[in-house]
C-alpha cells in the first residue's frame, strides 16, 4: 500500500526553521526535561485498590451535580451542514481581516509573542475561535477589501462569545428533565467510573451519563484516586475552573477531536499508568503530568489539520513556523489556562514553569509526523535493555510513549467502540476534503470521501501508526494482559476492515457498523482485564 504508507511516513510533517519562541520538546530520554525540582516523594501515591470508593463517590456526585447544574444543555453536535456553515463570499470577506487581527491583537497585548526565555502563552480568548471562516486561500490573497469594518465587529463580537462564560453556556442552569434524572444518571456514571481501569470503559456511555462532562468528571475522580490534590495542596475551585475551560475549549463540533476523545485519551493514559511496569516507579508529579497532558493535548483543536492551516496561511501556522502547529497551540493554550486559572500559582515560580515544559513536552511528542522518531529510540532502548524507569528522564520518555499509544489507541480498543472512533475520525477527514473542495483547493490525503474508504483509512493507519508501536508498547510490558487484550482488538480490527474493504465499491464509502462482526472472540470482554 504505497500511498497510504507514504501518508502516514515521517514525510508528512513540513519541516520548517525550529520554533523561535518557547523551549523545544525533549525527544530522546537524554534530552527530555531534567526535574530537579521534585525531590522524593512525601507521600506515596495512593493507588486505586487502595482507595475507599464508597468515600469518594459521594463528594464526587456532588461535584457532578453541581457541574451538571451549572451547565448550560448545549447540544453536543451540529448537524453537520451548520458546521461549513460560510459561503464563498463571507470567506472572501472576512478574509481580508488576517493582518489587521494580528496587528490588533498585538496591540490588545493578549498575544504574547515571546522573547529570548519567555514561554510563549495563548491565552483564552486571544483568538475567537480557530474559525474556518476566517482561513484564507492563496487564491483568494489580494483581493477587495470590502466589508473590512463588518469583519472587524464580527470578529470581536466572537471573540467576546468565546471569552464571556456567561455567552457560552456556564449560568446555572437547570432544565425540569435533566434534575429528575439527575440521581440516577450520576448514580450509573459513579458506578462506572469504579471501574475506570478496565480497557472496555464506554466512555460513550459515561460521557451521556454526565451530560457532557465526562473529560471534567474523569479528571477529578483520577486527581483523587491518585491523592494528587493532596500532594499539590491543590485548590479544588482552581482545579475545576481549570478542568471546565479545558473541557470548554475543545470544540463540540469536533466529530472526532472534541472533548470525548481528550476523555478516552485519558482513560487509556489511566490504563496505561496502572500497568506494573510503570505504576511503582511513578511519582505523583508524573501522574500529574501524564494525565493533564492527556486531557489537554489537543484543547481547541479546529478540526483540520496541520498542512491544512499552513496552506490557508492559518495565522497560527505563522506563529508556529509551520512546525507541530497544533500540537503547540495544544500546549501553548494549555499553560494559558493553568495561568488563568491559577492552579499552579502557590507553588515556586521554578516548579510550576518545570511542569508547563514538561506538559510541552509530552503534548509535542503527539504530533503524528514524529512517530519514526520516537518509535527508533523506543526501540533502540528496548533492544540495549538500558531503560531505567528510576531516572526521571527515563520515566519522562515512556510517559511520551504511553501517552502517543494512548492517542492512537482506538483500534486497540473493543469493536463497537472501536469503530465510532474510526467513523468519526474519518468524517473529520471528509469535512476537511468538503471544504478544500468548497474552497477550490486540492483535496488533502485521506479526505476524499469519494476515493478514502473508511475501512482503507483504517488498514493503512493500523498498518503504519498503530501496530509498530503497540508491538513496542507489548515488549515493554513483558507483555502485560492488558496489552495481549490490546494486540488481540488490534488483530481483529484489522481483519474486520480488510474484510469490509474487499465489501466495498469504490463509490460505497460508509461502514455498515450494526451488520458487521469482529470473527468470533472479538467482542466485549477478553482476558487480562484489569479491574481495580
Ligand atoms: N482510527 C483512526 N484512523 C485514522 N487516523 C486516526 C485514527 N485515530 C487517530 N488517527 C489520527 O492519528 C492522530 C493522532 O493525533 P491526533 O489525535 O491529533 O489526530 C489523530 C488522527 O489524525
Ligand atoms: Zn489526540
Amino acid at each position: 500500500m504505497p500511498v497510504l504508507e507514504g501518508l502516514w511516513g515521517p514525510d508528512l510533517r513540513m519541516r520548517d526553521a525550529g520554533l523561535g519562541v518557547g523551549v523545544e520538546a525533549g525527544v530522546c530520554p537524554d534530552e527530555a526535561p531534567h526535574s530537579p525540582v521534585w525531590g522524593p516523594l512525601r507521600t506515596p501515591p495512593v493507588t486505586c485498590g487502595g482507595l475507599s470508593l464508597a468515600l469518594e463517590l459521594p463528594a464526587l456526585i456532588r461535584q457532578l451535580r453541581a457541574a451538571w447544574r451549572a451547565r448550560r444543555g448545549v447540544p453536543r453536535g451540529p448537524e453537520r451542514s451548520t458546521w461549513v456553515e460560510s459561503d464563498k463570499e463571507e470567506v472572501e470577506e472576512v478574509n481580508q481581516d488576517i493582518e489587521d487581527r494580528s496587528a490588533h491583537l498585538a496591540a490588545d497585548g493578549r498575544l504574547n509573542t515571546g522573547h529570548a526565555g519567555v514561554l510563549l502563552v495563548e491565552r483564552r480568548g486571544s483568538y475567537p475561535l480557530i474559525d474556518l471562516r476566517i482561513l484564507k486561500t492563496s487564491a483568494q490573497q489580494g483581493e477587495v477589501e470590502a466589508g473590512r469594518r463588518k469583519v472587524k465587529r464580527q470578529l470581536s463580537f466572537q471573540r467576546y462569545c468565546h471569552a464571556s462564560r456567561l455567552l457560552r453556556g456556564l449560568v446555572p442552569h437547570t432544565p425540569g428533565s435533566l434534575h429528575l434524572l439527575d440521581d440516577d444518571y450520576l448514580g450509573q456514571a459513579a458506578h462506572m467510573l469504579s471501574k475506570v481501569g478496565s480497557w472496555n470503559f464506554d466512555i460513550f456511555l459515561f460521557d451521556r451519563l454526565t451530560n457532557g462532562n465526562s473529560l471534567v468528571t474523569l479528571m477529578c475522580h483520577l486527581f483523587s484516586v491518585y491523592g494528587l490534590v493532596h500532594h499539590f495542596q491543590l485548590d479544588m475551585i482552581k482545579l475545576h475552573r481549570f478542568l471546565g475551560m479545558v473541557q470548554e475549549d475543545y470544540h463540540s463540533q469536533n466529530p472526532y477531536h472534541n472533548a470525548l476523545h481528550a476523555a478516552d485519551v485519558t482513560q487509556a493514559m489511566y490504563c496505561y499508568l496502572k500497568e506494573p511496569k510503570l505504576a511503582e516507579q511513578l511519582n505523583p508529579l508524573d501522574v500529574f503530568l501524564g494525565l493533564t497532558a492527556a486531557a489537554a493535548h489537543d484543547v481547541d483543536h479546529p478540526g483540520v489539520n496541520q498542512a491544512f492551516l499552513i496552506k490557508t496561511r492559518h495565522h497560527l501556522a505563522s506563529l508556529y513556523q509551520n512546525t507541530s502547529v497544533l500540537e503547540s497551540h495544544h500546549w501553548r493554550s494549555t499553560v494559558g489556562m493553568l495561568r488563568e486559572s491559577g492552579l499552579l500559582s502557590h507553588l515556586p515560580a521554578d516548579m510550576s514553569q518545570d511542569m508547563e515544559q514538561q506538559l510541552g513536552s509530552l503534548i509535542l511528542a503527539t504530533d503524528i509526523s514524529r512517530q519514526n522518531e520516537f518509535l527508533s529510540t523506543f526501540r533502540e532502548h528496548l533492544d540495549n535493555q538500558d531503560l531505567d524507569l528510576q531516572l526521571a528522564s527515563h520515566r519522562h520518555f515512556i510517559l511520551q510513549i504511553a501517552l502517543k499509544c494512548a492517542d492512537v489507541c482506538n483500534p486497540c480498543r473493543v469493536w463497537e467502540l472501536s469503530k465510532q472512533w474510526s467513523e468519526r475520525v474519518c468524517e473529520e477527514f471528509y469535512r476537511q476534503g468538503d471544504l478544500e473542495r468548497k474552497l477550490d483547493m486540492e483535496i488533502s490525503p485521506l479526505c476524499n470521501q469519494q476515493a478514502d474508504s473508511v475501512p482503507a483509512i483504517q488498514i493503512g493507519f493500523i498498518s503504519y501508526i498503530v501496530e509498530p508501536l503497540f508491538e513496542e508498547w507489548h515488549r515493554f510490558t513483558k507483555p502485560s494482559p492488558l496489552s495481549r487484550t490490546m494486540m488481540g482488538h488490534l488483530h481483529k480490527s484489522k481483519a474486520v476492515w480488510s474484510r469490509l474493504r474487499h465489501a466495498h465499491t469504490p463509490s460505497d464509502t460508509q461502514t455498515h457498523p450494526h451488520t458487521e462482526e469482529p470473527e468470533p472472540g472479538g467482542g466485549r470482554g477478553g482476558e487480562g482485564e484489569d479491574i481495580p
